[in-house]
Order: structure tokens, then C-alpha cells, then sequence
């Protein structure tokens, strides 16, 4: 039977990011995807020009709607707007008992936007993490969920220690930020171990809705039943290949390529 799996995250009108790039991904790695919207952004690869946060009763029946009738293998959260709706998400994880929880802590946009209010991050420390199986902060989200500047290795293994501490069994801090290396390594901690998932950094203008891909592609994989480790390999090749085969699209960041994964022979024929 095909698994399924559901993010609850807000709408990138451009197609890149948000419930766009989860869904797509979801679809490649041949899952059944469903989306739980939180909000609506005016967004393109130039930046967002409006962000319009939905009525909480519409995030919590749309949960509801989802669960009662459905259910899923696997789900992910991305942008949450405020504390308000991380604790109607952390409700019905509870209320469903829905263990696989993917938390990509989404804080704010490329450009700038802010896509979580800051009153949020306390909600986030304290009702979501504890319920979560993996959450995937990138460096500068980390930062603000250890409360810790990262400027070294040493520093990232410290925050996601101190994440892990919140009450979640895998953090993955990815890396992403870090433009000056020559590889793009992502490290996590299991609540034991240290592994890195490393790739060649790749020199692109074409990196918006990454994360989210990324998230998106590791929820797919726990969906199917993957340990973490599998998943997070696969969501990595998967994530890599979207860059490398980079989409021109818009005059600003443009988005990454969902196809690429599974038709890479196709695209080097092009
Ligand atoms: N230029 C790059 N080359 C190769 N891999 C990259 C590059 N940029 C990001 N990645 C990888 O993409 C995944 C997402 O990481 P990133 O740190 O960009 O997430 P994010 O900051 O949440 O995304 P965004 O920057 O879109 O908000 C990670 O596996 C990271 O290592
Ligand atoms: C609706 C929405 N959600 C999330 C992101 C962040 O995207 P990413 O960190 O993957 O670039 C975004 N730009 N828009």
C-alpha cells in the first residue's frame, strides 16, 4: 500500500518553497502527499512581498479533516507564523498519536521575511520539540534554539546537543549557511553518536526552498519506513541533484529542481 504524508506548512506562490516544494517531493519519492496550509505568502524568487496568516479553526479542522479520515505514515511541519498555531500542531500530534514528526524550524525567508514570530520560539522549545522524532534547524535557526552562537564545529555539536535537550531523539544542523566551505556538510546528533552528510558545495544563485525540500524528502523516506540514517542519505542525494540541476527561473533566487532526483539521465541528455 502507497504511505503517506502530510506537511503542515505555509504557501510559497512561486512554487519553490513551502507546501509547493514538500508536495512535489512527496510525489517523487512516491508518496501520497496531503497539506495542512498555515498561511498564504505572496512570494516569488525575488523575495515575499506579503505573508496572511490563516484563521487558527481553519489550521486546526484542516488537521482534523486529514487525520480522522486518512491518516499518515509520516508528517513535517515548516513555516508556523505563531504560537498560537505550533499549539493547536502539537495538540493533534498528541491527540493522533503521531509519532514521526519531521519539525523544520522555519524561522525566516531569504530575503528576510519573517516567516515565525518570535514569541513563537518558546512554543517551539516547549510543545513541539518534545513531540518531534528529527528537527532540522539550519545554522542561524540553531542559534536561536540553543541560544548559542556558532562559529566552529565544536559549536555545532554544543547546539544540537542543547536541542536535543528540548525532549527530540535526532537533530540535524544543516549546513548549508556556511559559504565559505567547500562542502556542504550537514551534522547530526542522534542522542549518542555524531554522523556528517557531506556533498560538494555546489555554486548556485538557485538555492530557494532547500530546506523545505530537504525536510520534505527526509518525511518521505521515515513515511516509507527508513531508519533516520537512511532517510537523511536519500533526502541529502535527493537535495544535491535539486541543486546541481538548478532551475532559472524569476530574476532572483531561483528555485531547485524536484525532477532531478529520478531523471537525471534525462536532464544530461537534454
Ligand atoms: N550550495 C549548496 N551546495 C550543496 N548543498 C547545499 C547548498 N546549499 C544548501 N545545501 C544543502 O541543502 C540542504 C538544506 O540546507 P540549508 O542550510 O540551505 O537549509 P535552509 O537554510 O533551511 O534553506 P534556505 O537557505 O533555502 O532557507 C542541506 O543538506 C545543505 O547542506
Ligand atoms: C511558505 C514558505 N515556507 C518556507 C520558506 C523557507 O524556505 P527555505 O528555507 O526552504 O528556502 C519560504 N520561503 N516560504
Amino acid at each position: 500500500m502507497m504511505k503517506k504524508a502530510l506537511t503542515i506548512a505555509g504557501s510559497d506562490s512561486g512554487g519553490g518553497a513551502g507546501i509547493q516544494a514538500d508536495l512535489k517531493t512527496f510525489q517523487e519519492l512516491e508518496v501520497y502527499g496531503m497539506s495542512v496550509l498555515t498561511a498564504v505568502t505572496a512570494q516569488n524568487t525575488l523575495g515575499v512581498q506579503g505573508v496572511y496568516p490563516l484563521p487558527y479553526e481553519a489550521v486546526a479542522k484542516q488537521l482534523d479533516s486529514v487525520l480522522v479520515d486518512i491518516g499518515t505514515d509520516a508528517l513535517k511541519t515548516g513555516m508556523l507564523f505563531d504560537s498560537e498555531i505550533i499549539e493547536i500542531v502539537a495538540e493533534k500530534v498528541k491527540q493522533y498519536q503521531l509519532n514521526t514528526l519531521v519539525v523544520d524550524p522555519v524561522m525566516i525567508a531569504k530575503g528576510g521575511a519573517s516567516l515565525l514570530q518570535t514569541e513563537a520560539i518558546l512554543a517551539l522549545r516547549k510543545s513541539l520539540l518534545p513531540l518531534s522524532f528529527v528537527t532540522t534547524p539550519n545554522i542561524p535557526e540553531a542559534e536561536v534554539l540553543a541560544n548559542m552562537e556558532i562559529t566552529s564545529q565544536e559549536d555545532k555539536k554544543e547546539a544540537a546537543k542543547r536541542i536535543a535537550d528540548f525532549g527530540v531523539n535526532n537533530v540535524l544542523i544543516k549546513g548549508g549557511h556556511e559559504e565559505n566551505a567547500d562542502i556542504a556538510s550537514d551534522l547530526l546528533f542522534d542522542g549518542e553518536h555524531f554522523h556528517t552528510f557531506t556533498s560538494k558545495r555546489i555554486q548556485t544563485e538557485n538555492t530557494h526552498g532547500t530546506g523545505c525540500t530537504f525536510s520534505a524528502a527526509i518525511t518521505a523516506e521515515l513515511a516509507k519506513g527508513a531508519s533516520i540514517f537512511d532517510a537523511i542519505s536519500v533526502a541529502k542525494a535527493f537535495i544535491t541533484d535539486a541543486i546541481t540541476y538548478d532551475l532559472h527561473i524569476g530574476n532572483g533566487h531561483g528555485p531547485t529542481n524536484h525532477w532531478a532526483y529520478k531523471h537525471k539521465g534525462v536532464l544530461d541528455n537534454d
